[in-house]
């Protein structure tokens, strides 16, 4: 009797590892997790994306899928990436951080993993600046303990504290870990408006010449953002020392939108707000935004960014 009571514990202790392994599985299926299953970057997705979506920013699609396919696709990253988007209002500095998440989480802005902040939603008084950076710095470690591939996003980053940039900067660098927690995997996104007037300046220049937006490249683009955002000392970023520890990986600039943008931009919002998409609505639409220098009239005042309820007082 021994032996067969023995066995069928035996089973029994199988049968339950295994029913406990697949319900393990079909959890992993249904609730999101840090693991491929919802983790798994596609670069492909994120090339069409661009291409397809992203409208007027050649320099910064070459730049963003290179710098993110590149440290996605290294196994044993020396730091996490760090990315700061540059350029005026309304260009799609926020529109391509999403993009990124997608091609990334398969819950895209909705993950878990993806992590939000809006320096004047989240970090409103200055007086509140030493509890911000306990409460920042322990939500970062937190999740990145929690989750290694977390992704987080900083908007408005010129009106944040400098003093907050810098209890960010730690988690920069290119510790192998800090507090037992590697941070290696970790992605990092700031967003501005810093450097958008000189990068306006180019591009108008390029205009003025006749040439071609096209050739606009990131070597025209990064004397405008070197003298805006580094050596101007009412930038947030002069104050600390992202830039000369080099703790930032790749300086994006958005170019500001013409015209054409605008009206690509306005087919693609019908399209998404399931019209067919119309010219002549949206050709209407365009000609009423506000675009400047106020005598050439190339670049949109607000970008793309409000077209969506504009749209809707002309269909
Ligand atoms: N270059 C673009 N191509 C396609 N759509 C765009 C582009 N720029 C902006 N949009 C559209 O306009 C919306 C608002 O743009 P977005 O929030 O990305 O601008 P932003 O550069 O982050 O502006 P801000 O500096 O004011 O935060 C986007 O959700 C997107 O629908």
């Amino acid at each position: 009797i021994e032996p067969i009571s023995t066995s069928l514990a035996v089973g029994i202790a199988a049968a339950v590892t295994g029913f406990l392994a697949r319900y393990q599985n079909i959890l992993y299926y249904f609730q999101e997790c840090c693991r491929p299953e919802w983790i798994t970057y596609n670069r492909t997705a994120l090339e069409v994306d661009l291409q397809a979506k992203l409208f007027g920013q050649h320099v910064a699609t070459r730049v963003i899928l290179k710098a993110v396919s590149g440290f996605m696709n290294n196994e044993n990253p020396k730091k996490p990436l760090v990315l700061s988007l540059h350029g005026w209002t309304g260009t799609g500095k926020n529109f391509v951080s999403q993009l990124i998440a997608e091609s990334i989480y398969r819950k895209g802005m909705s993950s878990g993993f993806v992590h939000l902040f809006t320096a004047t939603a989240h970090f409103p008084h200055e007086m509140h600046l030493e509890s911000y950076k306990t409460q920042l710095q322990q939500w970062i470690k937190g999740n990145v303990t929690n989750c290694p591939r977390s992704m987080f996003i900083f908007d408005e980053m010129d009106k944040m504290h400098p003093g907050l940039i810098d209890s960010i900067k730690p988690y920069l660098d290119y510790y192998e870990t800090l507090d037992g927690v590697s941070y290696r995997q970790a992605i990092f996104i700031f967003l501005s408006n810093a450097g958008g007037e000189n990068i306006v300046q180019v591009a108008l220049d390029f205009w003025t010449a006749g040439r071609d937006r096209e050739e606009i490249e990131l070597k025209h683009l990064e004397t405008a953002l070197s003298l805006s955002v580094f050596n101007n000392k009412n930038s947030g970023f002069w104050h600390t020392s992202l830039i000369d520890k080099n703790l930032v990986d790749y300086f994006v600039p958005f170019l500001p939108l013409e015209y054409k943008h605008v009206v690509q931009c306005g087919m693609a919002e019908m399209h998404a707000k399931g019209r067919t998409p119309d010219m002549d609505v949206v050709d209407q639409m365009a000609r009423d935004m506000s675009f400047f220098p106020k005598e050439e009239r190339v670049f949109a005042r607000q970008g793309c960014k409000v077209i969506s309820s504009r749209l809707d007082f002309y269909i």
